[in-house]
């Protein structure tokens, strides 16, 4: 890696040109390592750390992104407020075992007379895809040129952005992209609450409401795990969250676990997804916890979740 080239944190380097994130790439391939990729927005916190983790299980070398990418952000969004703090990422990156990181600035990402977009048609429609129109072309184009930049063997994303990580399974297998995509699981505070860096958004008085999200998803899930009808849950859940503070909720549904289609009640196959957003003051939370045939009868399964 050509130090002179990269500025050096505290705790390892950052990447700011893609031609050093190829040659630091190519470097650890010509050696027969496997690379692993984990993109982020930064402000990192336990989730991420266990996503790099998780890269760790299967790539001998992982490097993580850090991105703020103002094309996934709407107007009115928190873009301009989104918190960065580059040197204590890469502190904790240089801790869990990431080797690098590739932090570029916008202007490198879309250079004057940037002008093409990647949309994924079907999984991208519906759920966050409605309350935050553009925002998965957005991610689905950042992600393509994330990828095609680094060039990985594999990457990891989320599974707290459920939707986002089927858009990119999908955009992944669409555009014959030779990356292996891996989901991580949601890591979450002792009292159910996903992590997630706007967390930080919360009051103190929120922060107690907060949790209600997982706990009402995680009983609606029991119940729609017995074969229940999806429609008289959903509407009993959807105003549970409201008594529970919630301002508004922008949606929570049971969905096919892969095409993100709406289900009337858990398919043959046994496995769904619930997925919900919720707004709490200015801070908008995503949670979803997989729906597995349950009771008599119930076969054990691992698909899609
Ligand atoms: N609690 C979590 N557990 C596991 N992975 C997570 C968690 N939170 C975020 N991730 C994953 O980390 C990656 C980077 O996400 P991002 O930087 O947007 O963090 P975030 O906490 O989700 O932020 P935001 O609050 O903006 O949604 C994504 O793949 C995301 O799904
Ligand atoms: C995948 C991602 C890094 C693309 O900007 C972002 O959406 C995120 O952090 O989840
Ligand atoms: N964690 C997903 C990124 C976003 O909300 O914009």
């Amino acid at each position: 890696m050509s130090v002179s080239e990269l500025r050096q944190s505290d705790a390892l380097p950052v990447l700011r040109d893609v031609a050093d994130l190829r040659r630091t790439v190519a470097d650890w391939r010509t050696q027969g390592l496997r690379v692993g990729l984990v993109p982020t927005m930064g402000a990192l916190h336990a989730g991420h750390l266990s996503l790099v983790r998780t890269a760790l299980e299967r790539a001998d070398r992982v490097i993580a992104t850090i991105f703020v990418n103002p094309t996934q952000f709407g107007p009115g969004e928190d873009f301009s407020t989104y918190p960065r703090q580059e040197a204590e990422d890469a502190a904790r990156l240089a801790e869990v075992g990431c080797r690098a990181v590739y932090a570029p600035d916008a202007e490198s990402m879309y250079p004057a007379g940037f002008a093409t977009r990647v949309t994924v048609e079907g999984v991208s429609k519906g759920l966050c895809g409605d309350h935050r129109p553009g925002h998965f072309e957005g991610v689905a184009t950042v992600v393509t040129k994330l990828l095609l930049r680094a060039l990985p063997d594999m990457a990891v994303f989320g599974e707290k952005d459920y939707q986002q990580l089927q858009v990119i399974r999908r955009l992944v297998t669409d555009l014959d992209i030779p990356v292996e995509i891996v989901g991580g699981a949601t890591v979450r505070a002792e009292d159910g609450l996903a992590l997630s860096s706007r967390n930080a958004y919360l009051t103190e008085a929120e922060r107690t409401i907060a949790p209600a999200l997982f706990r009402v998803l995680s009983e609606t899930a029991a119940t729609l795990a017995t074969g229940a009808p999806a429609a008289p849950q959903l509407a009993d859940a959807r105003a549970r969250l409201t008594a529970a503070g919630f301002a508004i909720v922008e949606y929570l549904d049971l969905r096919d676990p892969e095409t993100l289609a709406p289900l009337p009640a858990l398919p043959s196959t046994g496995v769904g997804r619930l997925l919900a957003a919720v707004r709490l003051g200015s801070t908008r939370l995503i949670d979803n916890v997989p729906v597995i045939r349950s009771g008599p009868g119930a076969q054990p399964t691992d698909r899609g979740v």
